[in-house]
């Protein structure tokens, strides 16, 4: 019998939006995923929440991946201790699932910033990786990157599914250019040559969530 698959899409999802939804859905077509959980983060380690806690959080991201079965909101890290350091919540999950593997995705720019991550060199042994295509100003690659890059990346992504944890891989998402601080910005605007804007990268109950509860504003 095949071992479970954990595939999860961390993130502060301040709001959730299109971008997270297609490129998601990409990676799980790409790499055969069955399915993929958007977990919401309790605290994000490196950003501000804009005093928008994690009910609002984990309620628009409910309702971002309603409508998609093969998406799911994975609730595993509102029980544990903040901030929300990646590799205490793949301890967390692994204690439970030793043979199951473990897949996180991120975008291009959280990759390259995974040298700051707390304890970030015991990932590997714990999940796999698995990178999205997103447009990022960050150059440079920390040397350090460079070398775990090389030793782990793989080609081929069954290779996932053949040992718990220890690869790298980079899908082919599409480019998906928009983010949750733009679309912060945009909302307290409130700009009414925005909206179509808006409609395009907030799902409808989304955004009717952030009007309802004044998100934003
Ligand atoms: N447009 C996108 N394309 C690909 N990956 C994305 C995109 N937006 C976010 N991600 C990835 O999803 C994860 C969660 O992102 P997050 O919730 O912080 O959204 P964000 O748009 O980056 O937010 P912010 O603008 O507030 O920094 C991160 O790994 C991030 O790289
Ligand atoms: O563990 C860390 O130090 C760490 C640092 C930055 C981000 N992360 C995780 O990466 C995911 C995306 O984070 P963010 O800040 O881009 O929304 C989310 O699950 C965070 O908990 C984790």
């Amino acid at each position: 019998m095949s071992e479970p698959v954990i595939c999860l899409l961390g993130g502060t999802f301040n709001p959730p939006h299109q971008g997270h939804i297609k490129a998601a859905l990409d990676v799980a077509g790409e790499i055969h995923a069955p399915s993929v959980g958007l977990m919401p983060c309790r605290m994000p380690p490196h950003k501000e929440t804009d005093g928008v806690g994690e009910k609002h959080r984990v309620e628009m991201t409910r309702r971002a991946t309603a409508s998609h079965s093969t998406l799911y909101t994975e609730l595993a890290e509102l029980s544990l201790d903040e901030p929300s350091y990646t590799v205490k919540t793949l301890q967390y999950l692994r204690r439970n699932n030793h043979k199951a593997s473990i897949i996180f995705v991120m975008g291009e720019d959280s990759w390259l910033s995974l040298t700051s991550w707390f304890e970030w060199r015991q990932l590997l042994d714990l999940a796999h990786i698995v990178v999205m295509r997103r447009e990022t100003t960050e150059k440079k690659v920390p040397a350090a990157l460079v070398k775990i890059k090389s030793d782990h990346k793989i080609c081929d992504p069954a290779k996932l599914y053949q040992q718990p944890a220890g690869f790298i891989y980079f899908a082919e998402t599409q480019l998906q250019p928009i983010s949750s601080s733009q679309l912060r910005d945009a909302l307290r605007q409130q700009s009414s040559s925005r909206s179509s804007w808006l409609d395009d990268w907030l799902q409808p109950s989304v955004l009717h969530y952030i009007r309802e509860n004044r998100l934003y504003v």
